[in-house]
């Protein structure tokens, strides 16, 4: 039975499929502080949370069966992901629930900001009918600037078009084509700070956008500009901001985000008659946390039983035409380095992985991720798809990765060779149709066996009467051997025998195996 911790409030309506489950225990809690989740975090497989709850590499340290945390919304900054990664926890976000109820609080303040409605209502409820204080603008032919031009960017854009409003778009990676489609006229940082009316910013909190409009951006800031963030604290530096409203610079801001949450007391902005505020609003609508609730549940039942997943955010997403064509490998992947990891003494140094065939089409970075775990799996505890690749880095495992489009006899073929100082070995496979996995060859043998249940392989020289004096020595000890394959290149020279068993080899027939002077090398190999 898989446990899950659910945070922060995530909608009830959402994780239905989590309750449902056969497999999943779900509990509910709010609020904890830190030290709470520390103690108790070892009792859950899953965590799920929206931004509230920091989960730092002390809660995942405790987490000793913590496979996933699960983000119910975007931004990841309060989950330690490279502490996440070195743990071998999958961090999954989800990403698109939750666009279009931050597009839409992104035009209730700029509306709001235009027509001074939180003021306005103040006043009006304090008993004062003021109808001068409160002349607003039009959004109609104003230019509206979107830093940051992804899901809620675009969105945004969108939707200003529809207001009549010029649109100018900043991101590094919104093409040409793109913008014309969404007819958003591209400009830098500081070009659209010079003509905007309103200014939204819709990008994640990086090094590169900390106080991305700063004082040098108000400085050049057309006069009366209005400025939205319902992204993240930090992106707008807050105190250049006050002064610059000080200043006249700027008409008004509204925020949803703020750089300390929740602000102190005596932040600057909370008694500013020209800034509007919301406690981080932008996801808070029904429809929007039903969404990220069903998809988090969703990715998280795929983790818990190690089925694909999409939304990792410390893994490299996987297309979906992609996934499916690796899918089918993964099994044999993880075997292949299963297995080969088992047949070496000492440090690999070096893991070859060699695709060819229809694998050659594909990024094929998540297939190699399952041959990696496979490898390390036998020697280092919590190896998984999100650490291998991590942990052969920190232990210099080089790892190389050829495509080969050479004609081969398979439609498809994983080839995998580990080198250590002094040997290297080479492991291949390929799905068989009507037969599924197969491993075709061993160093330089062709061989033809299905990688499952108990397997024996034995490096020997060719000689008469061998595989009479193993079978003999397996039958005496109650040990059955179900298939047995032998391969060599030349009469008399090196060869191998592999064998699959019934029942394990006790470890005391593998010594007595080990004398037998032909016999160079026994490897029990298990899965
Ligand atoms: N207030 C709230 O409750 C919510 C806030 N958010 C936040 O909104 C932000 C945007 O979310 P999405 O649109 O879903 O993300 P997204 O990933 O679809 O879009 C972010 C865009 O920012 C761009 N970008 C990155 N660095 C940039 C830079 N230096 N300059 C300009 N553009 C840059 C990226 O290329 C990308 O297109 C995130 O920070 C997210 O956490 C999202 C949902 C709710
Ligand atoms: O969960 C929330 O309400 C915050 C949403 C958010 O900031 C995000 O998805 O990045």
């Amino acid at each position: 039975m898989f446990k899950v911790l659910v945070m922060d409030g995530i909608s009830d309506m959402g994780i239905q499929l989590l309750y449902d489950a056969p497999d999943v225990e779900v509990e509910k809690k709010n609020g904890l502080s830190e030290d709470e989740l520390v103690a108790i975090i070892a009792d859950y497989d899953a965590l799920l949370v929206r931004s509230a709850t920091k989960v730092t590499d002390r809660v995942m340290a405790a987490g000793s069966r913590l496979k996933v945390v699960g983000r119910a919304g975007v931004g990841v900054d309060n989950i330690d992901l490279a502490a996440a990664t070195n743990r071998g926890i999958v961090v999954i976000n989800a990403p698109d629930g939750n666009t279009i109820a931050t597009c839409e609080l992104t035009f209730a303040m700029m509306m709001s900001l235009a027509r001074t409605i939180p003021q306005a209502y103040k006043k009006t409820i304090g008993g004062e009918w003021d109808r001068k204080t409160f002349v607003g603008v039009e959004l109609r032919n104003k230019v509206l600037g979107v830093l940051g031009m992804g899901r809620i960017g675009s969105e945004v854009a969108r939707r200003a078009k529809a207001f009549g409003m010029e649109v100018r778009g900043y991101d590094p990676f919104l093409t040409e084509d793109r913008a014309e489609k969404l007819g958003v006229k591209l400009g830098t940082v500081d070009e659209i700070c010079r003509v905007a009316d309103f200014i939204t910013v819709h990008t994640p909190l990086t090094s590169e956008t900390r106080h991305m409009i700063s004082g040098p951006q108000f400085e050049i800031m057309k006069k009366g500009a209005r400025i939205i963030n319902c992204a993240r604290g930090g992106i707008i530096d807050e105190m250049a901001l006050v002064e610059a409203i000080d200043q006249g610079i700027v008409a008004g801001a509204a925020f949803d985000v703020f750089e300390q949450e929740p602000p102190r007391a005596d932040h600057p902005f909370l008694n500013n008659p020209k800034i509007i505020v919301t406690p981080h609003l932008g996801a808070s609508t029904v429809e929007a946390q039903e969404n990220v609730a069903i998809d988090v549940s969703e990715e998280v039942l795929h983790i818990l039983r190690d089925e694909p997943f999409k939304n990792a955010v410390n893994m490299p997403q996987v297309p979906a035409n992609v996934l499916n064509t690796l899918q089918p490998y993964f099994g044999l992947g993880l075997k292949l380095g299963a297995l080969l990891g088992q047949t070496i003494d000492g440090a690999v140094s070096e893991i070859v992985v060699s695709y060819s065939g229809e694998l050659t089409g594909v990024d094929t970075a998540p297939l190699t991720r399952h041959i990696v775990k496979g490898v390390l799996e036998k020697q280092l505890e919590g190896v998984n798809i999100v650490n291998a690749m991590h942990l052969a880095k920190s232990r210099e495992i080089n790892i190389v990765v050829q495509q080969s489009t050479a004609a081969k006899t398979f439609t498809n073929l994983v080839s995998v060779t580990l080198k250590t100082k002094n040997e290297e070995r080479l492991m291949a496979g390929t799905l068989l149709s009507g037969y599924g996995e197969r491993i075709v060859q061993i160093d330089q043998y062709p061989v033809d066996i299905a990688p499952a249940g108990n397997l024996l392989l034995i490096s020997h020289t060719d000689k008469p009467g061998i595989i009479g004096k193993v079978g003999t020595l397996l039958g005496t000890n109650d040990v059955n051997i179900a298939t047995m394959q032998v391969g060599r290149k030349v009469i008399g020279g090196q060869a191998i025998m592999i064998l699959t068993t019934d029942k394990q080899t006790p470890t005391d027939v593998i010594a007595q195996l080990e004398q037998l002077p032909e016999l160079t090398k026994v490897r029990e190999l298990t899965l």
